[in-house]
């Protein structure tokens, strides 16, 4: 065997025991003195200049105070200093949104990029398996920036060449677990860059109230609640259809209110109507007043779901050729039909004709009503395809609390979960309602990437409110 190796290389074998693969001793290059230390001191000044881009402010303030010790002494920087403590304390009593925008986060950013992600980077990776090793050599993705607001890391990172990012989804357990955090998601920024969201505070622990009613009527979107970076999630309506999935209890009720106080000034200006269908009885009921048109018998729900195509093709052959899109006026108003627990009429509806009905309307309206101003809104606890076949026909969707992992890319589509949309994970006490209760996660048309949101609770009483000061109006029912 050895003499079948080509001239040199013999001299170079390691290992020739025939049970062993081949080991060649690596080839020793004498590398000069001087090219070892340029090599390096090339490298610390590369990595001066990029902590000096990425970190000004710090690096200023650094050569700031060595200034001062080296040309006045360190009495001096030590006023100097406590000044600037005083007048740090005075933005922060003064202005402390300002405060924490232009110092706390930036200070937050620069310790966390130093201690946490930078300094656990490469140990991550590797273990996460998300480094290669090829010809001998490590390569490891490359973390580009951090940023921190008050809720929340965001981590961009380069993927290594080639990277598939469904890599990076199923490994987000590991991740989080590594850097410490509760949760990871992953979202695509562009071609070989992600971004990985560490949650540190959950804006969505605490119950939420009610978003107010708007001012003025508008049916684009309602503003429902807050996203996991505590800023206002807004609900789009208008030109889409919405499905709403969670277990009993999860509080699917909380999403149909907000739908509603948003669009109650439309409706009183004529803008917009609400149809409610009400199987149960249990949950719309509550303010039925509030409905322009309202059903609760199977019979009733499948009439008025007819109607509402009826309106749909009479707009639509008015509005062919003409124009291609709904503007709400008082002739032509947008019409949300919500449809509380949608099973009892798809999937458990023992009259097979009514059922029939139903389906025929549902699926007519969520291909074509919403370029004519139909909308459907329509709440489910199961979400298998048997019991609701059409769920491919609503743009936008929402996952409260559910059952099992599986239903989770059922609801919000292929891969959701893996991109951390853990709806099977959301808290359940059943000794309080309230934990866990209008938790979602919520997958747009327009936006793949599930976001993590709360919707405000609508309690009874302010249901009640509502019904007060949006009947006696005269404008509804
Ligand atoms: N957004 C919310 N924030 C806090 N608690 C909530 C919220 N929504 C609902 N809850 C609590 O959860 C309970 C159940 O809510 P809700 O009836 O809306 O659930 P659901 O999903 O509609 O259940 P079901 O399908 O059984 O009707 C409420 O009584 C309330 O105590």
């Amino acid at each position: 065997m050895l003499r079948k190796l080509p001239g040199d290389e013999v001299q170079n074998v390691v290992s020739t025991r025939p049970d062993t693969s081949i080991h060649y001793r690596p080839v020793v290059v004498r590398t000069p003195g001087i090219v070892f230390l340029a090599v390096h001191l090339s490298r610390m000044v590369a990595a001066l200049v990029k902590t000096v881009w990425r970190h000004p402010v710090a690096c200023t303030l650094l050569a700031a105070a060595g200034a001062l010790v080296y040309f006045f002494g360190w009495r001096v920087w030590v006023s100097v200093a406590g000044l600037e403590i005083a007048a740090l304390a005075s933005w922060f009593a003064l202005s402390r949104s300002s405060f924490e925008a232009c110092v706390a986060l930036p200070a937050l950013t620069w310790c966390r990029w130093m201690w946490v992600y930078r300094r656990k980077w490469a140990g991550i990776m590797a273990v996460a398996g998300l480094g290669r090793s090829l010809g001998g050599r490590s390569y490891l993705p490359d973390l580009v920036k951090v940023t921190c607001d008050r809720y929340a890391d965001r981590v961009t990172v380069r993927m290594l060449s080639g990277q598939d990012p469904d890599e990076w989804a199923v490994s987000t357990a590991g991740l989080a677990h590594g850097f410490g955090a509760d949760r990871c998601r992953v979202k695509v920024l562009k071609p070989g860059r992600l971004l990985l969201t560490f949650p540190r505070k959950d804006a969505l622990a605490k119950v939420l109230p009610p978003q107010p009613i708007p001012d003025r009527p508008h049916v684009h979107a309602v503003f429902a609640g807050l996203t996991e970076d505590g800023r206002l999630f807004r609900m789009r309506v208008h030109g889409t259809h919405l499905l709403i999935a969670g277990a009993t209890g999860s509080g699917k009720g909380s999403y149909l209110w907000a739908a509603v106080r948003g669009l109650l000034p439309a409706t009183q200006a004529g803008l917009a109507e609400l149809w409610g269908l009400d199987p149960k009885r249990m949950e719309l009921a509550y303010g039925r007043a509030l409905f322009q048109r309202y059903a609760a018998t199977a019979e009733e729900c499948a009439v008025l779901l007819e109607k509402a195509v009826e309106v749909m093709h009479e707009r639509a052959s008015r509005y062919g050729g003409v124009r291609r899109d709904h503007d709400p006026t008082t002739q032509d108003p947008f019409i949300l039909v919500i449809v509380d627990e949608v099973a009892f009429l798809t999937a458990y509806q023992p009259d097979k004709g009514l059922k029939v009905r139903v389906m025929a309307a549902l699926s007519t309206l969520t291909t074509q009503g919403r370029a004519v101003g139909v909308a459907v809104m329509a709440a489910l606890q199961d979400p298998r395809k048997d019991v609701m076949s059409i769920r491919n026909l609503f743009p936008d969707r929402i996952a409260l609390r559910l059952d099992e992992a599986e239903q989770v890319d059922m609801v919000l589509g292929d891969g959701a979960r893996d991109r951390g949309a853990l709806c099977d994970q959301i808290p359940f006490d059943p000794d309080d309602p309230s934990v866990g209760a209008g938790v979602a996660y919520v997958r747009l048309e327009n936006s793949p990437e599930p976001i993590r949101v709360r919707a405000g609770y609508t309690s009874n009483d302010e249901i009640k409110r509502m019904v007060m000061q949006y009947t006696a109006a005269g404008e509804v029912a």
